[in-house]
């Protein structure tokens, strides 16, 4: 049975809030971004919104975070945008089940990331961007196309969280000048994660990131049958990589036990999508081993088994 009436979906969001909010084990708060550690842990959200265009929201629905590797689905969508199926010369599509920030597999597959959602593949993702604007004209249009998604305009790249990432990554720049020397990257490594740090760096709200998954829930558009923001082949195409690469080394174990396309950041948020039902913004800063959300994927495994919505469910 699939659930889409909303007083029983505002009645599934209440109670996931309350369970999360007794949890004591809430996972570890990236810190390897000086910036990110300050976070409170005991911050909570589950964000739906919905075909029928309602939004139900509990918990810490109106408070920004860092939604960092989420930023790397919008990335996707604009390059797909700009120079569509060429992207794929530059990076594959299959899961890497290394960590986010591998290195090894790379120079086995001569500078190919094996996803756009590794930080490999997004580094990849943001120079095909670069191929035709400069870092501040491709950094305006992710944002804008983000707000478009989101009609919002109250979204921003949080400046101190690009600074303290510009100041501490290290190895992302090495995984950028390995790419350069195969070439990959065709713009200067520098340029190239400095650009990636700063859409890494918007920061947004989660009621924000359950409309800006829209377009992903319904075909491209933004509501069924509503404004199309891309094609809805494209829109298939993101949420199958969302469904096997959206959780680094944890992608096999998000779609077994949620079975939802999902991204997810250190910062802690998971932008899930049920498609033709809702978006899902849900956001817990505690991380689990593999670097995902702790809290926000057990709160997804829950509305998941409550909702029907997998995507494995007979519609
Ligand atoms: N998994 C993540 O969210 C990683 C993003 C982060 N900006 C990094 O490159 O390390």
């Amino acid at each position: 049975m699939t659930v889409t009436d909303p007083r029983r979906l505002r009645e599934i969001v209440d109670e996931i809030c309350d369970r999360m909010a007794a949890e004591t084990d809430r996972g570890h708060v990236a810190d390897y971004i000086p910036e990110l550690a300050h976070v409170d842990p005991r911050r909570f959200a589950l964000v739906l919104s919905t075909a029928e265009g309602n939004v139900i929201a509990g918990g810490d629905a109106d408070t920004r975070f860092s939604i960092q590797s989420i930023s790397k689905v919008f990335a996707l969508a604009v390059a797909l945008g700009r120079i569509g199926d060429q992207l794929w010369s530059r990076v594959g599509r299959e899961p890497s089940g290394d960590p986010f920030n591998s290195i090894v597999q790379l120079e086995h597959e001569r500078g190919i990331p094996r996803n756009p959602f590794i930080n490999a593949g997004a580094i990849a993702v943001t120079d095909a961007i670069l191929s035709r604007s400069e870092p501040r004209e491709a950094l305006g249009q992710i944002l804008q196309f983000v707000r478009f998604l989101a009609d919002d305009d109250d979204i921003a790249i949080d400046p101190a969280v690009a600074k303290s990432e510009t100041e501490t990554g290290w190895r992302n720049a090495a995984l950028a000048n390995f790419m350069r020397d195969f070439g990959t990257i065709q713009r200067h490594p520098e340029k190239v994660i400095g650009t990636y740090f700063h859409h890494c760096a918007i920061s947004m709200t989660p009621r924000q990131l359950a409309q800006a998954g829209r377009f992903l829930a319904f075909d491209g558009a933004l509501s069924p049958g509503g404004a199309r923001a891309i094609a809805p082949r494209m829109a298939r195409q993101i949420n199958a990589l969302m469904l096997t690469c959206g959780h680094y080394d944890g992608s096999g174990e998000f779609a077994f036990r949620v079975g939802l396309p999902g991204k997810s950041g250190v910062g802690g948020g998971i932008l899930a999508v049920a498609p033709g039902r809702a978006a899902i913004g849900c956001w817990s800063p505690g991380l689990n081993a593999v670097g995902n959300s702790h809290l926000a994927s057990i709160a997804l495994e829950m509305l998941a088994d409550r909702t029907g919505w997998s995507v494995f469910a007979p519609k």
